[in-house]
C-alpha cells in the first residue's frame, strides 16, 4: 500500500463561521493504481489533493505515504517527502520566463545535480513525453496539451512514486485528451507510478482509473473499483454524475417481464443471453442498452423485455452470468 488516508478532517473559516470541507475521509491506494477523485463542484476534491501533497494542513487525521505518517512533518522532512510526490496543477504552473527545458531542469538543479546529469535527464524525459522538438520554447508558445506534458515532465523528472493531477483534461480538446490519457496509462504501467486524479471527466475515469473516490459535501460516499462506481451511477445513487439508463414506460408496450441487467468484465454475457433464450424458447427484446469500455473490461447496462412461458427460468439462468439483474415493475 502506497497511500492510506485515515479519518481526515479539514475545515475553513469563512464569514458564516467554520465550515467542514473534508469530513472523516478514509481510503487507501495500492502502489501502481490510478485513482480518480470525483464529485460535484465544491465537494472538496482539490482540497483533498492538496492535503496529500502537504500543501494544505489538516485539522485531524493521518496520511500514510510510503509507510510514513506525513501529517505534521517538519519542514525539511516535507521537502524530502515532496520529491516522491509529483503534482500537476490545473493551471500547470510552468515558469513563464523559462523554456520547457529549463522548467523540467528546475527541480533537478535545486537537487544539486551536475549540468551533465541534468541535461541527460531532461533529454530522456522530454523524449519520452514527445516534447523534444519544443524543448527551447517558452510556455506561452506551447499548446495546452504541450503545456500539460511539460508540467508532467517536470513532475516526472524527480522519479516520484506518486503523481497528483488536478483536472488534467479540463483545458484540452477531445483528441489531446485521448493522447494525455494514453500517456498517463503508459507512465503508470512503465514506471509503476501511482496516480491520483481529480476530474469531472467521465472519460478519465473510464479509460484510466482502477478505483474511484466519490465525494459529496466533503464526505467520501463511495470508494471502490471503477465498475462499481458505474453500478452506483446506474442505480442513481450518485448525484449529477453520469446518466443512468431510464425506462420510458409509456414508450414501451410489453406484455412480459422487463428486467434491468448490469454486466461487467465479461464479453460473454450477450452470447449467454441468446443461448439461454433459445434453449428456453423465450423471446428477448433489448429496449435500451449501453456499453462503456472501462480500463478493466466492458461495463454495460440493458433494459430487456422478455416473453415466453419459461421467463422465470430465463431470469434465473441469466442472473448467474451477469453482474446484477432486477425486475422492473
Ligand atoms: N483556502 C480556503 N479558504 C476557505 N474556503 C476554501 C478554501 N479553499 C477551498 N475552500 C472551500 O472549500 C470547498 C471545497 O473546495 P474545493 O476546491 O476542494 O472543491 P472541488 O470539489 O475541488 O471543487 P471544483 O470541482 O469546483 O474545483 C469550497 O466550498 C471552497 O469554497
Amino acid at each position: 500500500m502506497i497511500l492510506a488516508v485515515k479519518n481526515l478532517n479539514l475545515s475553513f473559516e469563512d464569514r458564516t463561521g467554520r465550515r467542514k470541507i473534508l469530513d472523516d475521509v478514509s481510503f487507501s491506494v495500492e502502489e501502481g493504481q490510478i485513482v480518480g477523485i470525483v464529485g460535484l463542484s465544491g465537494a472538496g476534491k482539490t482540497s483533498l489533493l492538496r492535503t496529500l501533497n502537504l500543501l494544505q494542513p489538516v485539522d485531524s487525521g493521518e496520511i500514510f505515504f510510503d509507510g510514513k505518517n506525513i501529517v505534521n512533518l517538519k519542514d525539511d522532512e516535507i521537502r524530502k517527502m515532496r520529491k516522491k510526490i509529483g503534482v500537476v496543477f490545473q493551471s500547470f504552473n510552468l515558469f513563464r520566463n523559462r523554456t520547457v527545458s529549463q522548467n523540467i531542469a528546475f527541480p533537478l538543479k535545486i537537487q544539486g545535480l551536475t549540468g551533465r546529469e541534468v541535461k541527460e535527464k531532461v533529454e530522456k524525459i522530454s523524449g519520452e513525453l514527445g516534447l523534444d522538438h519544443r524543448i527551447q520554447a517558452y510556455p506561452s508558445q506551447l499548446s495546452g496539451g504541450e503545456q500539460q506534458r511539460a508540467a508532467i515532465a517536470r513532475a516526472l523528472v524527480m522519479d516520484p512514486k506518486m503523481i497528483l493531477l488536478d483536472e488534467p483534461t479540463s483545458a484540452l480538446d477531445p483528441k489531446t485528451t485521448g493522447r494525455l490519457l494514453d500517456l498517463v496509462v503508459e507512465l503508470n504501467q512503465k514506471h509503476r507510478i501511482t496516480f491520483v486524479v481529480v476530474t469531472h471527466d467521465m472519460d478519465v475515469i473510464k479509460r484510466t482509473c482502477d478505483k474511484v473516490a466519490y465525494l459529496e459535501n466533503g464526505r467520501l460516499k463511495f470508494f471502490g473499483p471503477a465498475h462499481e462506481f458505474f453500478v452506483k451511477v446506474e442505480k442513481n445513487e450518485v448525484r449529477d454524475f453520469g446518466t443512468p439508463l431510464e425506462l420510458d414506460r409509456k414508450a414501451v408496450e410489453h406484455k412480459g417481464k422487463i428486467i434491468r441487467v448490469l454486466f461487467w468484465g465479461k464479453k460473454t454475457h450477450e452470447a449467454v443471453m441468446w443461448k439461454v433464450a433459445r434453449e428456453l424458447d423465450v423471446s428477448v427484446n433489448i429496449l435500451y442498452g449501453k456499453i462503456e469500455e472501462l480500463k478493466h473490461g466492458p461495463f454495460g447496462a440493458m433494459i430487456i423485455g422478455i416473453e415466453g412461458e419459461q421467463q422465470d427460468l430465463f431470469i434465473q439462468r441469466l442472473r448467474e452470468s451477469v453482474y446484477s439483474l432486477e425486475e422492473v415493475e
